[in-house]
C-alpha cells in the first residue's frame, strides 16, 4: 500500500510520521518546495513541528502529480474550508481505486457539507473509498510518540481494518468505526465547544465553568449527531468526548488558544497571531455547525453565543450573560 499526505502542516506531518512508523510506505506533498526540500534533507519540519525527527524515509515532494502518482491512499491533510478547492485543483491526477482518509475536522461553510460528502461530491468516489481519521489526537504529543488512540471511520468496515493496519504503532492505536458521520460531527462540532472553553479561561474562570462547557457542548453535540444520523456510542467515544476532553484541557489546542485570547480581549487578528497562523477550524465551522443545526431544527446554544463571538462582534462576557439568562429546563430532554 503505498500512501501520499497531502499537505505538511502540523496534523499532515504527524500522520505521514506515524504512517512510516507503521511500515506504510509514505510521502508527503508540501505546498511550498522549500519544505519539501527542508524535510527531506533535515527530516524536520521547521515550520510546523520543530525538534521533532521524521523518518528518513519520508520523501516529501511539492508536485502534486508526483506525489498522487501511484497512490492507493490518499491522506488529506489541508483545511476543512479549501478542501474543495484542493480536490478539484488536484482531479486530474485522481484515480478510481484511490482511497481518500479525511484529517480535517471542520463542516464546509458554503454547502453545510461534512469532509467525506465534499470529497464524495468532487472526486465521485463511493463511500467504500471515502475514510475520516478522528480523535483525542493533539499534534504534538502524538509526534513526540505519546500513546494515544483514534478512530478511522469507514462505511465499508473491511476498508476501516485494511487502513487500521495501514495507521497503527506501538505509540498510535486506531479503532474502526462504520459510523463516519459520528466520527466528523464528533470531531467538527468539539472545535467550537474548545473555542467557549478558551472564551470562559481567557476571562478568569474556573474548572467548574469549563466542565459545565464541555458537558453541556457534549449535550449539543449529541443532539446535532442523532438528528443528522449519527450513533451516540460514537459521540461517547473517542472521536467524541474523548476530542472534546483532550482539546478542550489543552493548551496546545489550537481552537482553545484562539478562544482564550477573545476572552482576554483581543480582536480575531491578534487571536490569529496567538495560533502562530495554524487553522483554528471552529472559528469558521462555528457558522456551519450552526447552520446544520438549524437544518435539523437541534438547539445549539454554546454553539450560537461561539458564532456570535467570532462573526457578530458579541463580547464573551455578554456571550455568558446571554447563556445564563436563556429560560429554564431539564437536563436530558
Ligand atoms: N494539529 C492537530 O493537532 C490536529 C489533530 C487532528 C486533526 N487536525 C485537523 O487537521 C486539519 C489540518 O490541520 P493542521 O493541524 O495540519 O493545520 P496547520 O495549520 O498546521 O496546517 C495546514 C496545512 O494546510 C496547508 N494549507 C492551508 N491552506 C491551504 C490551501 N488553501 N491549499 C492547500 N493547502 C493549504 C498549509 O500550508 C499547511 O500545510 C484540520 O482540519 C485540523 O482540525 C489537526
Ligand atoms: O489544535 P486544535 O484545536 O486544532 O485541535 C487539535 C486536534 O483536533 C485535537 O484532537
Amino acid at each position: 500500500m503505498q500512501a501520499v499526505v497531502m499537505g505538511a502542516g502540523s496534523w499532515g506531518t504527524t500522520v505521514a510520521k506515524v504512517l512510516v512508523d507503521a511500515g506504510t510506505p509514505t510521502r508527503i506533498w508540501a505546498r511550498r518546495p522549500e519544505l519539501a526540500e527542508a524535510i527531506n534533507t533535515t527530516h524536520e519540519n521547521p515550520d510546523y513541528l520543530p525538534g521533532i525527527d521524521l523518518p528518513p524515509a519520508l520523501h516529501a515532494v511539492s508536485d502534486v502529480g508526483a506525489a498522487l502518482d501511484g497512490a492507493d491512499v490518499v491522506v488529506l491533510g489541508v483545511p476543512s474550508q479549501s478542501l474543495r478547492g484542493n480536490l478539484v485543483e488536484w482531479s486530474p491526477h485522481l484515480t478510481d481505486d484511490m482511497t481518500y482518509v479525511s484529517l480535517a475536522k471542520g463542516v464546509e461553510t458554503s454547502t453545510v457539507m461534512r469532509m467525506s460528502e465534499v470529497i464524495a461530491d468532487v472526486t465521485g468516489a463511493p463511500a467504500q473509498r471515502i475514510a475520516v481519521l478522528s480523535g483525542p489526537n493533539l499534534a504534538k504529543e502524538v509526534a513526540a510518540g505519546q500513546p494515544a488512540a483514534t478512530v478511522i471511520g469507514c462505511a465499508d468496515e473491511q476498508r476501516a481494518v485494511e487502513l487500521q493496519e495501514a495507521f497503527s504503532t506501538n505509540y498510535f492505536r486506531p479503532y474502526t468505526n462504520t459510523d463516519v458521520v459520528g466520527c466528523e460531527l464528533g470531531g467538527a462540532v468539539k472545535n467550537v465547544i474548545a473555542l467557549a472553553c478558551g472564551m470562559a479561561a481567557g476571562v478568569g474562570l474556573g474548572q467548574n465553568t469549563l466542565a459545565t462547557i464541555i458537558t453541556r457542548g457534549l449535550a449539543e453535540t449529541i443532539r446535532l449527531g442523532m438528528a443528522a444520523g449519527a450513533d451516540v456510542q460514537t459521540l461517547a467515544g473517542l472521536a467524541g468526548v474523548g476530542d472534546l476532553v483532550a482539546t478542550c484541557a489543552s493548551p496546545l489546542s489550537r481552537n482553545r488558544t484562539f478562544g482564550y485570547a477573545l476572552g482576554e480581549g483581543k480582536t480575531l487578528e491578534e487571536a490569529q497571531a496567538a495560533t502562530n497562523g495554524q487553522v483554528a477550524e471552529g472559528v469558521k465551522s462555528c457558522s456551519s455547525v450552526r447552520a446544520l443545526a438549524e437544518r435539523h431544527g437541534v438547539d445549539m446554544p454554546l454553539t450560537d453565543a461561539v458564532h456570535q463571538v467570532c462573526h457578530d462582534g458579541l463580547t464573551v462576557p455578554d456571550a455568558i450573560a446571554m447563556l445564563l439568562g436563556r429560560s429554564r429546563k431539564p437536563e436530558i430532554r
